[in-house]
């Protein structure tokens, strides 16, 4: 029996131990936090129920001009202490049930920090040692195979190093007793993009103070266009081109102070200025595992690393650090070490969502990453043109389709609109089977719907489809 060793509980280690465990293997994860990694208890499923509060709140704030009436319509507002139990009560019920899932399934699960341990390289067998909670070391493992699955933390901005009270980083939020009174968001890629939105939501002044020319720089220039006005039209600002140099406590808050000499004044700061690797103390160098020079551990599409029989998936290989990608990039390296058939990752059909208000989610091809002179044809729709968008009062958004010129196959998409993430699948699905605009065109949509702006798209291109 394959013995496997997995470093790390989150959904690049949990989902590669359910494949490893249902096709026979001997699966261990050593977990140092909780099953679910960070994804579920501090990153992706706490910020994003955190989100869902404040757009419920925001849409019943809006609905007077549905014609909605009622004393306090328009001044709903959270409960941070419900909404917090509520976030980590629903991180920790993931979490367990994630942990029952693979106990049912046979996985053995330890406590614990992990750290490579092999006395001499190029050996066929492998060993992982774990360190208690205390320190002590414990047992170690021997195995045929490991896949490093550790994560990455915030990225600590020297001179503004987090203290959990008003200087914080992502993880420190759900445990605020009371909301900011202002809050200044340090960094505008998709953390601080997200984190802006939903707290302006919530109702709290938001600053949003963003390095580049535009928010959300590597997103798609519209929708980061849409998604900034929004913010702006609902009373947020933006310290434009404002690269923060450091960030300290004053009496009544905090304050920011920008390279360039301006200042932004708050009671809380928020860093969401990137991450980092998880590969401190796991002995990758001395074991001749390859790191990049950003730290993140090089792996090939079926996630092999430089050493036979250790593999590595998600965030800490810095390879688009997403749930979804971490999660396949783990079941990917399990069916490679254990003799599947694999497809290595294709990652142009990932397809991505930043929860924002609206939403942007996009898949495949980008106008960014377009080489110059690519024969595609673009169609971008505006919702407002959308039946079931204007009963709805929805007017920021649009729907966009790029497709190849020669033969009408879709290439990618990008959805701009409330609950984008859920509209983004039938362009996922034709940019990953190779479907064309006509396909799209010829599929019926409910009417009215906000999906029926992505078979109007079809129909908007299917000139470009020569071989119909
Ligand atoms: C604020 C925020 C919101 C996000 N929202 C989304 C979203 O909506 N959708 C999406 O797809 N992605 C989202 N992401 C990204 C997503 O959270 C990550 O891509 C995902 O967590 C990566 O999974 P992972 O398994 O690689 O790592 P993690 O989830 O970080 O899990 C790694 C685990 O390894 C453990 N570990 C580390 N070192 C050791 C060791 N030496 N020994 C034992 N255990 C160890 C850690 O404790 C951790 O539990 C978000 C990220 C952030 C920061
Ligand atoms: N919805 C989702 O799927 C989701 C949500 C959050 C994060 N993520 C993923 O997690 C990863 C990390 O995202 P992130 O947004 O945390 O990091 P990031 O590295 O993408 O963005 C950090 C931003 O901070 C800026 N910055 C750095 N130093 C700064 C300074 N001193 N002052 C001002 N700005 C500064 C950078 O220019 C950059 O734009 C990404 O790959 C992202 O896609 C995904």
């Amino acid at each position: 029996m394959t013995r496997i060793v997995i470093i790390g509980g989150g959904p690049a280690g949990y989902e590669a131990a359910l494949v490893a465990a249902q096709l026979g293997a001997e699966v261990t994860v050593i977990e140092r936090d909780g099953l679910g990694g960070a994804s579920v208890l501090t990153d992706c499923v706490p910020s994003k129920t955190l989100i869902a509060a404040a757009g419920t709140m925001t849409s019943v704030r809006d609905s007077a001009v549905l014609g909605l009436r009622g004393a306090d319509v328009s001044t709903v507002a959270l409960d941070l202490g419900t909404v917090n139990r509520r976030v980590k009560g629903l991180a920790m019920a993931q979490s367990a049930d994630i942990r029952e899932r693979l106990l049912g399934e046979g996985v053995r699960i330890v406590a614990g920090t992990a750290r490579l341990s092999d006395e001499i390289r190029g050996l066929a067998e492998h060993r992982v040692e774990v360190i208690g909670s205390d320190g002590a070391a414990g047992e170690t493992l021997e195995c045929d195979v490991v896949l490093i699955a550790t994560g990455a933390d915030p990225r600590v901005l020297a001179g503004a190093e987090p203290d959990g009270e008003r200087i914080l980083d992502w993880r420190d939020v759900y445990d605020l007793d009371e909301m900011p009174e202002h809050l200044v968001v340090v960094g505008s890629g998709v953390t601080g993009a997200e984190f802006a939105s939903g707290y302006l939501e919530a109702g709290v002044p938001v600053t949003l103070v963003s390095s580049r020319d535009q928010v959300l720089p590597g997103e798609d220039s519209d929708a980061a266009a849409v998604v900034e006005e929004v913010f702006k039209a609902r009373g947020g600002r933006i310290a434009e081109r404002g690269r923060a140099a450091s960030v300290t406590r004053t009496e009544k808050g905090v304050r920011v102070d920008l390279t360039d000499g301006r200042t932004v004044e708050g009671s809380h700061a928020l860093m969401t200025v990137g991450t980092v690797p998880n590969t401190a103390g796991l002995n990758l160098e001395q074991c001749g595992v390859a790191v990049s020079e950003s730290g993140h551990v090089v792996v090939d599409r079926v996630s092999r690393t430089s050493v036979s029989g250790i593999y590595a998936a998600g965030d800490v290989t810095g390879v688009f650090q997403l749930a979804s990608v971490a999660a396949m990039q783990g079941r990917i390296a399990m069916w490679h070490a254990l003799g599947e058939a694999v497809t290595p990752i294709r990652l142009k059909t990932v397809a991505a969502n930043v929860f924002t208000h609206p939403e942007i989610a996009t898949v495949g091809v980008q106008e960014k990453s377009l080489p110059e002179g690519v024969p595609l044809d673009v169609v971008r729709l505006p919702l407002a043109t959308n039946a079931r968008a204007k009963m709805s009062d929805l007017r920021d958004g649009f729907v966009k389709l790029f497709a190849r010129q020669a033969t009408g196959v879709v290439v990618g998409g990008v959805v701009v609109a409330p609950g984008a993430s859920e509209l983004i699948l039938p362009i996922a699905l034709a940019v990953t089977k190779g479907l064309t605009v006509s396909d799209l065109a010829h599929t019926f949509a409910i009417y009215p719907s906000l999906s029926g702006s992505i078979t109007e798209a079809g129909r908007r291109l299917m000139g470009a489809d020569a071989l119909a």
